[in-house]
């Protein structure tokens, strides 16, 4: 008997972070002290906890559905891939150095020790742990030193959940083939599946599900709906759905290939008056009120792309034409004049030309800045709250006129960005600051020309909203009493 339930997946993007947010409600409300728990996640979209420590975002949502504050032990692992083969590895919530792909397979073993240690003590501190895997736990060729799916279950010999989405086709195929890739050992471990994004008649879907038991002996626990309208902070992919009923605003954010961060644009593609898109690879900017640069784990080489999209050619035009501009850590540094990277700690590349809209330049560090930060900006007339993830230090003339100042920055700096003089263009190191209601309306007003003045969605309330709503739909569609007793907190 364990207090750990793992969720597995036959795919990439089945649903194990939806499920295990929605669990950790589900069992938050029944009184539990529930930890969410990734071993490993890879992913350019990361939070800051409290004490300073960076995690996947994924598991910063699923501590606010389990109702306790984000913790490093939530994801002891984050890789942050900065090239086609490599990655940032960061182990308890510290950046230790960058790695590629076969190195760090080598390096598992460490990183175990690392899963087992965060493992153990939330294994101490809470009632119960629900832990998410990565990927799909069939990846055979993954499966020596694997530390994210059945290395880790096998490990501590926790029960498993399967989840599948059904909406793409072939989930019988999914899940009889993932479970016929696992050994003996595994197949023992899973203890029953769940059928994700189902829309159409259940009753066609109930042969299936029959056979599946008969074929398995291991029980459906559920049929999860499709649930549109549900709009939780994307693990990675960015999230495409816009909702807009009476535009005000047009917004391009720049699709960059390192994109970091996207969840920054949240709280504008939730707003009604918001029509936000993304500009893609082959696409140009066209007629919008603001562009954003957002953020970027490989700044030189975003820069590069953004050069070969000819998207500094729309960007000079958007600003000569009066259009407004921001860049958000990676896509503020962009704007300056020079991004210099001594040490590779991006790029094979030592220096690139920035845009040139602002006197700064950029160097990156091997020391990274971790912080929740809030200052006031005059500009804005509004205090602003966010968080800071960058190795960059930016120097220069144009950071006389900041953006943010500050009383008590946790490291001693007193202000952030630059606003042009002509106030079109604002570069800041916030990630997170259109979440900030106040701070947001008063950007939207800045953005229109002082058109948009309706209050800014409060992406804190609509976040618990959605997390209820998908709870709601757990305890409706699945048996949360089979899953209690399946992790010994109950008998059945
Ligand atoms: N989050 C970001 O955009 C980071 C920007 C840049 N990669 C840095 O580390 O400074």
């Amino acid at each position: 008997m364990t207090t750990t339930l793992m969720v597995q997946g036959t795919t990439s993007d089945a649903g194990k972070s939806t499920l295990v947010a929605g669990l950790c409600r589900v069992f938050a409300r029944r009184g539990y002290r529930i930890a969410p728990f990734k071993p490993q996640n890879m992913a350019l979209n990361s939070a800051v906890t409290p004490e300073g420590g960076e995690i996947g975002r994924a598991q910063a949502l699923q501590a606010t559905a389990a109702g306790v504050p984000p913790h490093t032990d939530f994801n002891p692992i984050l890789l942050k891939p900065n090239s086609d083969t490599g990655a940032q590895v960061i182990i308890h919530g510290r950046a230790i150095s960058n790695m590629e792909a076969a190195v760090y397979h080598d390096y598992k073993k460490v990183a175990m020790e690392a899963v087992l240690s965060s493992h153990r003590r939330l294994n101490e501190s809470y009632d119960c742990v629900m832990v998410e895997g990565a990927g799909s736990p069939a990846e055979i060729n993954l499966r020596e030193n694997d530390i994210a799916n059945m290395g880790f279950a096998t490990e501590i010999k926790c029960p498993v959940i399967i989840i599948a989405d059904i909406d793409k086709g072939g989930v019988f195929a999914h899940l009889i083939g993932t479970l016929m890739l696992l050994s003996e050992d595994e197949q023992e471990l899973v203890k029953g599946f769940v059928i994700n994004r189902f829309r159409g008649d259940i009753g066609l879907l109930q042969s299936g599900l029959d056979w599946l038991e008969k074929k398995t002996g291991k029980p459906v626990l559920g049929v999860l709906p499709y649930l549109h309208n549900l709009y939780l902070d994307a693990e990675d992919a960015v999230a495409a759905e816009n909702i807009v009923s009476k535009p005000t605003l047009k917004v391009a954010v720049l699709l960059l290939p390192h994109i970091s961060n996207h969840t920054d644009f949240d709280a504008l593609r939730l707003n009604p008056s918001v029509d936000l898109c993304y500009v893609r690879h082959t696409q140009r900017i066209s007629n919008v009120d603001l562009i954003a640069i957002p953020g970027s784990k490989n700044v030189i080489s975003d820069l590069n792309f953004l050069y070969s999209e000819c998207w500094d050619q729309d960007i000079q035009r958007h600003v000569r034409y009066g259009g407004k501009l921001i860049g958000i850590c990676g896509g503020f540094q962009m704007l300056g004049e020079y991004i210099y990277d001594p040490l590779h700690i991006e790029s094979t590349e030592k220096e690139m030309k920035g845009l040139g809209l602002a006197e700064f330049s950029t160097e990156l560090t091997e020391s990274k800045t971790l912080n929740h930060v809030c200052g006031f900006s005059k500009m804005l007339n509004s205090t602003v709250t966010g968080y800071e993830i960058h190795c960059g230090r930016s120097y220069g003339s144009a950071l006389r006129k900041s953006f943010v100042d500050f009383e008590g920055h946790p490291d001693g700096v007193l202000s952030d960005g630059f606003i042009s003089e002509d106030d079109q263009i604002i570069g800041t190191y916030f990630h997170g600051l259109f979440d900030d209601p106040s701070a947001s309306q008063a950007l939207l007003l800045w953005a229109s020309n002082g058109r948009l003045d309706t209050p800014a969605i409060d992406i804190d309330i609509k976040r618990e909203q959605q997390i209820d709503f998908l709870a709601d739909a757990c305890e409706q569609h699945l048996n949360i009493r089979k899953i209690e007793s399946m992790m010994g907190l109950i008998t059945e």
